[in-house]
């Protein structure tokens, strides 16, 4: 599917929904869900990305975790605006539209339609169905659109222009035949839903509650962070285990639906977005593990030597269709195909030579040694990479073994941080009197850069309260998650809070660890985009922690990944004083005792502002709520900061 990286989808949902009584169509439950998700989840695997297009409850849309583009041209002017809007904001060659409500749109959409323009060397391709004995149905708000087409379009509709397959006269558009025309149906009035629901044999057929015509079923089915927290027992947002923070963190974020085709080397370090089977046997062929001699097993003398006469020559990559008879063999190269009839090769070593035969001692090989087996690396049909893997260096040649040119992978996350703190100055600026240089920036630069993320540094931000929210509200317009430092614990937290809380659904916690007490957690939303928020602690350590044990693993999550932090045992070198009843994390150094087997010990001082012992660090001990002080020589857990993403 190389077309798919080429393509924006945008699904049309910025109508009034007149039919159905001024409700939004596209979030009227169908199934239990609403039909726009339908659509998103028919669109995305077919294309680079997908954005709504919508004109009122751009928060519930939001809710999609998708970008939300409201009209520019005003006045509900119909589909057409919203294709503009799609194809002013479309980074992609192409844009492909869908409208909302129709939830059973075709799963080769974009596959056909860019056929088509592309061996019609069209500008536009659009849907069309027959049913026997009816005439031709254009659909043409399924239509694929070269973006470089905008100055048109915007120029029809300035001119007042507002039909869909009005504005293309002038411009090469092809008409796709599809046979399948309940794939284009879409649902107008909500009994037409009703009737749709009762031909998929579903119960939920919508959301009959008109006071909230924007919070139907599904949207209340998106979990809030209330919900979410509602379901760990004895919550408590001021005194919460680390375990619950993180379970709570898990359930709420969702992941980024979003996927790209790349070439196989810019697979490196990203995530599969799906599973890659292998379509044939590798190796192909049997072959020789070493340089030698292939014969037939049954020629090997049970008590004496075995000589063999030797019929050819088989290089690697040159198969030959020589058939040794019984009491000949073949010299064979490592990687060559065993020739027909043999099992076994014997390493050249272990032979000694005459002129045209060669002479086996006993017992120097069994029959089967040195041969490769066809599909041992992997079998045709059979998995070999799951969706949701890091791409790592032996992938990669996985992959080019199966002759893997272009690789699915997640889009980038794009993650915005900013330091907050009007005591805080960039490098290159004087150091004023009580101030310190921003150097929390910088972590988390790192660690997000070894996440693979796209990243999006907002510099300093002050203390202030407009200046916090524009810079939350820019943040959300622009990336999936935000991670801020600072701010969050009692001092400056009384307009933090109320402008976090303000944008979205945020709370603030006080987690049972050290260091990294304090947490802001939550979603936010503006003009229609919707972001996670992670607010760090400022302290310079705590934020570290805060971000390996709480942020790392949600990013991970929205990325699609899996790679759940591996904790390794170690012995403590020296006694370490806990308290029970809260999770500590102390900076160490592992090393290899006498004895070979891991051992650690902490670095000097463990104060939250100290980051020289965690640069002098190569792991943290995580020392567990239950757990109380350690003696030394006791085992502890830890986590190495080599390899860590
Ligand atoms: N009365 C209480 N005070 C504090 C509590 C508490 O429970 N009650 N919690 C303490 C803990 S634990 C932490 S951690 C900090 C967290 O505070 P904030 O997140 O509000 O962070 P700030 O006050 O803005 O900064 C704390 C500290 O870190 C330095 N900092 C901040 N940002 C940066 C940066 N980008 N680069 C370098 N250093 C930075 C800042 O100058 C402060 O020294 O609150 C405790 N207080
Ligand atoms: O998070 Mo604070 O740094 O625990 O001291
Ligand atoms: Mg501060």
């Amino acid at each position: 599917m190389k077309e798919q990286a080429l393509i924006s989808g945008l699904i049309l949902a910025g109508g009034r929904g007149t039919r159905m009584g001024h409700v939004d169509k596209g979030l009227q439950a169908f199934r239990g869900k609403p039909m726009a998700a339908h659509v998103l989840e028919r669109l995305a695997p077919q294309v680079a990305s997908v954005a709504i297009n919508a004109n009122q409850n751009l928060n519930t849309w939001a809710g999609f975790g998708v970008p939300v583009w409201p009209d520019d041209t005003p006045g509900f002017a119909g589909p057409l605006a919203g294709l503009e809007a799609g194809m002013r904001r479309a980074t992609t060659e192409y844009v492909l539209t869908a409208p909302c409500d129709s939830p059973f749109l075709p799963p080769d959409l974009a596959g056909r339609l860019f056929a088509a323009l592309q061996a019609e060397g069209a500008d536009l391709a659009f849907a069309a169905t027959q049913e026997p004995g009816m005439q031709r149905q254009p659909h043409p708000v399924f239509c694929l659109v070269k973006t470089s087409l905008l100055p048109v379009l915007s120029s029809y509709l300035a001119a007042g222009g507002r039909k869909m397959d009005g504005w293309y006269k002038d411009l090469k558009a092809v008409e796709v035949l599809f046979d399948d025309a309940d794939a284009f149906s879409n649902i107008n009035t909500l009994d037409e839903l009703d009737a749709a629901a009762r031909r998929v044999g579903s119960c939920a057929a919508h959301a009959s509650d008109q006071s909230m015509p924007e919070l139907n079923a599904w949207a209340a089915q998106l979990p809030t962070l209330q919900h979410v927290t509602s379901c760990v027992s004895g919550y408590d947002p001021n005194a919460l285990p680390v375990r619950d923070a993180q379970r709570i963190i898990r359930e709420f974020v969702a992941p980024v639906r979003a996927i790209e085709q790349v070439a196989l080397r810019s697979a490196l370090g990203r995530v599969l977005a799906q599973d890659i089977v292998s379509p044939f046997n590798v190796p192909a062929h049997d072959n020789s593990a070493m340089d030698g001699f292939a014969l037939r097993g049954a020629d090997l003398a049970a008590d004496g030597p075995t000589t063999l006469r030797v019929v050819a020559t088989v290089y690697a990559g040159r198969p030959s269709d020589v058939v040794p008879a019984p009491g000949e063999c073949v010299r064979i190269m490592t990687g060559g195909v065993m020739p027909a009839g043999c099992d076994t090769v014997v390493p050249q070593e272990f032979t000694t030579a005459q002129d045209d035969s060669v002479t086996i001692p006993p017992s120097t090989v069994r029959v089967g040694d040195n041969r490769r087996l066809a599909g041992e690396d992997l079998k045709a049909g059979s998995p070999a990479l799951a969706k949701g893997k890091i791409v790592r260096p032996a992938d990669l040649g996985l992959l080019a073994s199966l002759a893997v040119a272009e690789v699915p992978v997640q889009r980038r996350l794009r993650v915005a941080f900013f330091s907050t703190g009007d005591e805080l100055r960039s490098i290159g600026q004087p150091l004023d009197e009580g101030c310190v240089y921003d150097s929390n920036r910088y972590t988390i630069y790192g660690m997000l850069q070894r996440l693979g993320c796209d990243i999006i540094d907002m510099g300093i931000v002050r203390d202030d309260p407009q200046a916090l929210e524009d810079a939350l509200r820019a943040a959300c317009e622009n990336a999936d998650a935000i991670v801020t430092s600072g701010g969050v614990s009692v001092g400056a937290a009384d307009y933090t809070k109320q402008i976090m809380g303000k944008l979205g659904d945020v709370t603030f916690w006080k987690i049972g660890m050290r260091p990294g007490r304090p947490l802001a957690f939550g979603r936010i939303s503006s003009n229609g985009r919707s972001a996670f928020l992670f607010g760090l602690p400022g302290n310079p350590v705590a934020v570290m922690v805060s971000f390996y044990f709480f942020a790392r693993d949600a990013l991970l999550r929205m990325m699609g990944a899996e790679a759940p932090l591996e904790l390794l045992k170690a012995r403590s070198v020296g006694a370490i004083r806990k308290k029970p009843g809260r999770t500590e994390y102390q900076r160490g150094i592992l090393s290899r005792g006498e004895d070979g087997m891991p051992q650690v010990r902490i670095t000097g001082s463990q104060g939250s502002g100290i980051l020289r012992s965690m640069s002098e660090a190569n792991c943290m001990v995580v020392l567990h709520d239950e757990q109380g002080s350690v003696a030394a020589g006791d085992m502890v857990d830890v986590l190495p900061f080599e390899g860590l993403v």
